[in-house]
């Protein structure tokens, strides 16, 4: 029997009301997170990364509104979910990890203190507890964690917080750790760190990951699977190998190209992709990316491509993909 997946996203609609009218920031989103795989989301700033995260862990802006779909997380609906019910999943079955370890510390209590709050559902005494915490700061690399459970968050590197805070989200050994930007405010080098020990801790754990970066080579690094997301909408998944190696929608091919870990020239600006992520409060129709597609075909302005298989382990929305367009067109948007 194949594995139920952890997670499953399926055509998700999101809308912001602004002043301007329903800014449509998700618009059918699908995709799914298998038992310990690590799935990464990629995408420019804008493509609905937040909102995603945000719907997921029913944390959403007050002006957000969810229009349909499902996310299943063991087959149960969390859009279905009371608050409450909520409250007891966050942190415990699905934990998260941001951006600025600071979000996720309280910077008047001690370390050991806060580690030893989170486990207050565990029915152990004291002691136990702040021995499980100090066995986790030593995990993810803390030296002498006894001793510094007694110091204060603003006592650590910033480098440090970011162990910390993903010691203190997979304390409840969570089966879904959300983790967003988590290294990109690091240095390269310990950005490395972080992400070797993620993976140790995700083996031995044994949960599933949802990985968010702009750091592409990241990504290929740690991440089983990708999604790749533009302006709201999913426009190519797959493994990482085969979307990395052979990206099937244009903007995988720009992004790719646009990655620093890419680019073999001494160069002194990094290249972007021309153009901008098109208005959500009124949606073109046709292909999202049209507009700052190279390779577009005239279908591309009044048809939306339809999310189709690569192969079995690939997927993409492009009409480059359609087996009857012009088959020279496909291999260059793929080159
Ligand atoms: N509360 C809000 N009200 C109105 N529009 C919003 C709100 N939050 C996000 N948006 C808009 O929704 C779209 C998706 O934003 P989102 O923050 O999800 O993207 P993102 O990919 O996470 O970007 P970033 O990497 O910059 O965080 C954007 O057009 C953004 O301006």
């Amino acid at each position: 029997m194949p594995d139920t997946n952890v997670l499953d996203v399926k055509n998700l609609s999101v809308s912001y009301s602004t002043p301007r009218g329903d800014l449509k920031a998700l618009r059918n989103v699908s995709m799914a997170i298998g038992q310990k795989k690590i799935v990464g989301i990629v995408g420019e700033s804008g493509c609905g990364k937040s909102t995603l995260i945000s719907a997921i862990i029913r944390l959403m802006a007050n002006n957000a509104t969810v229009h349909s779909g499902e996310i299943l997380f063991h087959n149960s609906n969390l859009l279905d979910f009371k608050e409450r019910e909520m409250r007891a999943l966050r942190g415990i079955d699905i934990s998260m990890v941001f951006q600025d370890p600071m979000q996720t510390h309280n910077p008047v209590l001690t370390i050991g203190q806060q580690m030893i709050d989170i486990q207050y559902r565990d029915k152990l005494s004291k002691s136990k507890k702040r021995q499980r915490a100090a066995e986790m700061l030593s995990l993810v690399g803390i030296p002498d964690a006894q001793a510094r459970l007694n110091q204060y968050p603003y006592e650590f590197s910033g480098g440090m917080r970011q162990r910390i805070a993903i010691a203190m989200a997979l304390m409840a050994k969570p089966d879904l750790l959300i983790a967003d930007e988590p290294t990109t405010a690091l240095d390269a080098t310990l950005e490395v760190q972080i992400i070797k020990r993620l993976e140790e801790l995700q083996e031995e754990i044994g949960c599933s990951i949802l990985f968010i970066s702009h750091h592409l080579g990241v990504i290929a690094e740690l991440c089983d699977e990708v999604v790749v997301m533009y302006a709201g909408e999913v426009v190519e998944q797959g493994s990482v190998r085969d979307v990395f190696h052979s990206p099937a929608h244009p903007y995988t091919a720009a992004l790719l190209k646009c990655d620093p870990g890419h680019i073999k020239e001494k160069t002194r600006n990094l290249p972007t992709i021309p153009g901008e992520i098109p208005d959500l409060v009124d949606v073109p129709a046709g292909c999202i990316f049209q507009d700052r597609c190279s390779r577009k075909v005239p279908q591309c302005q009044v048809k939306r491509p339809l999310f189709e298989a690569v192969n079995e382990q690939h997927s993409v929305a492009c009409h480059l993909n359609n087996k009857n367009a012009d088959d020279s067109d496909h291999k260059e948007a793929r080159g």
